[in-house]
């Protein structure tokens, strides 16, 4: 397990979108995951949140990278302001940055206001000129670095400013680490009113790079070439990424040849302004254990013309791709996938392993994008749970069933709640796959499930919940506090959601023993965090 302290190399390219959600259309976007991995989302724009002016929503900023652009500011840096209140959008301010916030931005204070600056780091003075001016925050675009962080590094990803995938590529990913583990502390401070977070130091990659096993590229043209890519924000340029660093080495190999084929065969990319084409996008998922590929053609159109020619080019020139599905998708709209699949060759689904579990993957299935950290994560969530197999552990919001398969070993019975169906029915193939009988998933709303069971004198011993960015309904920590699990294992994409909850958790007699970041999305903002919280009857807070 690499812990913070172990130095990682940095001297790849790189660059990709961090945790994408499950069907989400391949545009350029800030989201903490994909976990809605069935995944999701920008913090700062929950709809539990409103259109309150909450903290986090402060952090939200804008995604353009334009600091490394010559840039001509209006106003020049002699227009001096006294008060923050005196600042105006176009005013050139001087901060020292002093962390880096949710969205991977600097964060700094003009006269005891909060500065968002994209692209600055922490330590650093910057010069930056006003974008936006709020009741209690600020947005500045940097112009120019007076001091410079000694981790400030060129961003390997040639395109990773118009990409946006990857907002910590300026930064070694040491820095990186630190920044994240600064993150959740934040949160818990301003969230929880924790200053001492018992927190064990991230846990991070030997090797930050190519981790994703998934990718899901729009096809387009740009410039009479074939592009496979994502679009910049707000435009309808697409920015190839098939050289993507982020991306399994694999994967952009396939995307290369595919790219030469499709053009070979004369088949056309779809144009979303002018309605025509073929293509939309291509999904392409590699097995780690294996090597072995699933390639997905996504289409405006009910048939995929020269599929025989396409098929057979690709077993003759991509001997590792096991399995091609096709998928409908006629209305416009932000999922990547339609409601129709079909198999055109090879196997139904593609065999993947983590640990000792086994799982067969359907095209659309969900699975984890960072397998080597999704084992390191798991495996803390075990740790958490301490099983001696007599437990009855719940699995809230189980996704494919991934975590209840891992415990179940350790366990007398798990049950896993998830609401997409679809999620649910693999994840009971899933678990018998793996020949595990003792590992139940039930269809639902966990917040409806979990106080269902408790009202009918179910009495779990260890609950696991992992909710999306928008954290816990009040009916499950409700449900959570009548039952009083001794272990509560809080796995979350969102430490902002994660201290807020974890508050009303210890106010209602749990302890917080440890949280332990883990970073799945290297080079991106996001940051993975487990904490094991204990009951004891005492409330804290
Ligand atoms: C962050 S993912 C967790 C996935 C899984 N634990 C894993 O590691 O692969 C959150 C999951 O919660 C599901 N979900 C969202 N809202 C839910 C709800 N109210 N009740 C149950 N599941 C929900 C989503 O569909 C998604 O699969």
């Amino acid at each position: 397990m690499t812990q913070h302290s172990s130095k990682a190399s940095n001297n790849k390219k790189t660059n990709q979108q961090p945790n994408e959600q499950q069907n989400q259309k391949p545009k350029r976007q800030q989201n903490g995951s994909d976990k809605g991995k069935h995944k999701v989302q920008g913090e700062a724009r929950t709809a539990a949140q409103g259109n309150k002016r909450t903290p986090a929503r402060q952090e939200q900023f804008s995604k353009t990278k334009r600091y490394n652009k010559p840039y001509v500011n209006k106003q020049q840096a002699g227009g001096r302001v006294s008060s923050a209140e005196d600042v105006a959008a176009g005013d050139r301010i001087v901060v020292t940055i002093k962390r880096i916030g949710i969205n991977g931005e600097g964060v700094g204070y003009y006269k005891r206001k909060a500065v968002f600056i994209e692209g600055a780091l922490t330590d650093e003075v910057v010069k930056a000129d006003v974008t936006k001016v709020e009741r209690s925050y600020m947005q500045a675009r940097l112009v120019e670095i007076e001091k410079r962080s000694p981790h400030r590094q060129e961003a390997p990803c040639p395109v990773y400013e118009q990409c946006g995938g990857c907002q910590m590529q300026h930064m070694t990913y040491e820095a990186q680490l630190t920044a994240k583990e600064e993150i959740v502390k934040e949160a818990f401070n301003r969230y929880a009113g924790i200053t001492d977070l018992p927190m064990r130091p991230i846990i991070g990659m030997e090797e930050p790079w190519h981790y994703r096993n998934k990718a899901q590229l729009q096809l387009g043209m740009q410039q009479d070439q074939l592009v496979a890519g994502l679009y910049a924000q707000g435009t309808h340029k697409l920015i190839d990424i098939s050289e993507c660093t982020i991306q399994d080495t694999t994967i952009n190999h396939v995307y290369k040849s595919l790219k030469h084929i499709i053009k070979e065969l004369n088949l056309s990319p779809y144009e979303e302004r002018t309605r025509e084409g073929v293509i939309k996008t291509i999904v392409v998922r590699v097995a780690r254990a294996s090597g072995k590929l699933q390639v997905t053609f996504v289409t405006a159109t009910d048939r995929l013309p020269e599929q025989r020619r396409l098929i057979e080019r690709i077993r003759k020139e991509l001997p590792d791709v096991i399995s091609v599905a096709h998928n409908i998708h006629k209305e416009r709209s932000s999922l990547i996938f339609g409601p129709k699949t079909t198999i055109l060759w090879g196997e139904e689904r593609l065999p993947e392993t983590l640990g000792t579990i086994q799982f067969a993957l359907s095209p659309r299935a969900f699975f984890q994008l960072n397998p080597d950290q999704t084992i390191k994560l798991y495996d803390t969530v075990k740790e958490a749970a301490e099983l001696s197999g007599n437990e009855l552990v719940v699995d809230a919001y189980c996704g494919t069933g991934t975590i209840s398969l891992w415990l179940a070993s350790e366990a007398r019975e798990v049950r896993g709640i998830e609401v997409i169906g679809e999620a649910v029915q693999d994840a009971r193939s899933n678990a018998q796959y793996s020949g595990i009988d003792n590992a139940l998933f039930y269809e639902g709303h966990a917040e409806r499930l979990l106080p269902q069971w408790v009202a009918q004198g179910v009495k779990p011993d260890v609950i696991v919940v992992d909710p999306p960015r928008t954290g816990l309904d009040a009916a499950l920590i409700q449900a959570v506090l009548q039952a009083k699990p001794k272990r509560f294992v809080y796995v979350s994409c969102n430490p902002s959601t994660l201290a807020k909850d974890c508050k009303e958790l210890l106010a209602g007699g749990y302890e917080l023993q440890w949280a332990q970041p883990v970073d799945m999305f290297p080079q991106t903002a996001h940051v993975e965090c487990c904490s094991l919280l204990v009951y004891t009857g005492d409330t804290q807070l």
